[in-house]
């Protein structure tokens, strides 16, 4: 009988002990340890052209998980901020796998094709971006056909033709005000009868809040059923791009994005304020005006990058 009491005194007494030891070495993160970092990370965040509500809510964030946890005494607070951050970073660039657009293609020969949409203002490079896609896929052996549906702007055609014969990949063209929905179905049509495993689908962008424009994307959408909506935004645009996702996004809905130009931008901030304003992932970067200049997006490298 003593003895179980003896046992159940020893158990509290290492409680306690182990109780005073935690307390020695590790001590409870207030507020104020994290405050002036937090400012100096917000800034930061700014600097890199980070939209400030992007940077704020990702402040908070940081702010509201560490606050109350517990590190080591002696631990530098910068360096749990720090990790803190990375990984708040990550979970917002890298929300879940990026599609494998030329093997989903591979994958449709012979049936539907892959259809991809890309969406987009006039000059934030589409144009180029699907040239770009199209060249990538014909390297893996899986040939588009680009479908020439911006029937609006003068000159996009010619300049989509130009690209396809360079590419050496099948364009569909559509008359000047054609229904760029029929010029897309078209495409489809065509590509599925010549065993074409994939179609990349322009789009006019003549003004994002032009409310023709989304009819006749929500048409594009409702006759193409793509499988891929692709937005394509210029990262030299900062809070444009921002404004333009979420529109876009409103109107049709983004399965992904693109960011073109950030060979000419050191910072890389659009992407995290466009990642935080549409919740949906980027899938490529554009690094230049040739055709190879498309790079798989590597969140890890952008966030080292921000954290430089
Ligand atoms: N440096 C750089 N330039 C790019 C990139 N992508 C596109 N561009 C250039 O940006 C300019 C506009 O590209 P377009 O593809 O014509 O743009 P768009 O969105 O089709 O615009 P519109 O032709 O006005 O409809 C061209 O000079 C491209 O060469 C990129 O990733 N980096």
């Amino acid at each position: 009988m003593f003895g179980r009491l003896r046992e159940a005194l020893n158990r509290a007494s290492e409680h306690i002990a182990r109780g005073i030891i935690d307390t020695l070495a590790y001590r409870e993160i207030k507020p104020e340890d994290l405050q002036p970092l937090l400012d100096d990370i917000l800034l930061d965040l700014v600097e890199s052209d980070v939209a400030l509500e992007a940077a704020e809510a990702i402040v908070a964030g940081v702010r509201e998980e560490l606050v109350g946890s517990r590190i080591r005494r002696g631990e530098p607070v910068e360096r749990v901020v720090r990790e803190a951050l990375r990984k708040a970073l990550l979970a917002l660039l890298d929300p879940g796998p990026r599609p494998d657009l030329a093997g989903e293609a591979r994958a449709r020969c012979g049936g539907r094709p892959l259809v991809i949409l890309f969406l987009g203002v006039n000059g934030t490079g589409k144009t180029t971006t699907i040239a770009k896609v199209a060249y990538m896929l014909r390297k893996a052996g899986v040939t588009p056909v680009i479908a020439a549906a911006d029937t609006f702007r003068a000159g996009a055609q010619e300049q989509l033709a130009a690209h396809a014969e360079k590419i050496g990949v099948p364009i569909v063209r559509g008359r000047y005000g054609a229904d760029p929905a029929s010029v897309a179905y078209d495409a489809i049509k065509h590509a599925q009868s010549r065993g074409f495993c994939a179609v990349l689908v322009d789009t006019a962008g003549r003004m994002h809040v032009d409310s023709n424009l989304v009819e006749e994307l929500r048409k594009i959408v409702r006759v193409s059923n793509p499988d891929y909506k692709i937005l394509v935004v210029d990262s030299l645009t900062g809070n444009d791009a921002v404004e333009q996702a979420r529109l876009f996004n409103e109107a049709v809905g983004v399965d992904g994005v693109i960011v073109t130009k950030v060979d000419a931008d050191p910072k890389g901030g659009t992407l995290v304020s466009v990642a935080h304003a549409i919740r949906k992932p980027i899938l490529y970067l554009g690094t230049g005006q040739g055709y190879e200049d498309l790079e798989p997006f590597d969140p890890q490298k952008t966030v080292n990058r921000l954290l430089e």
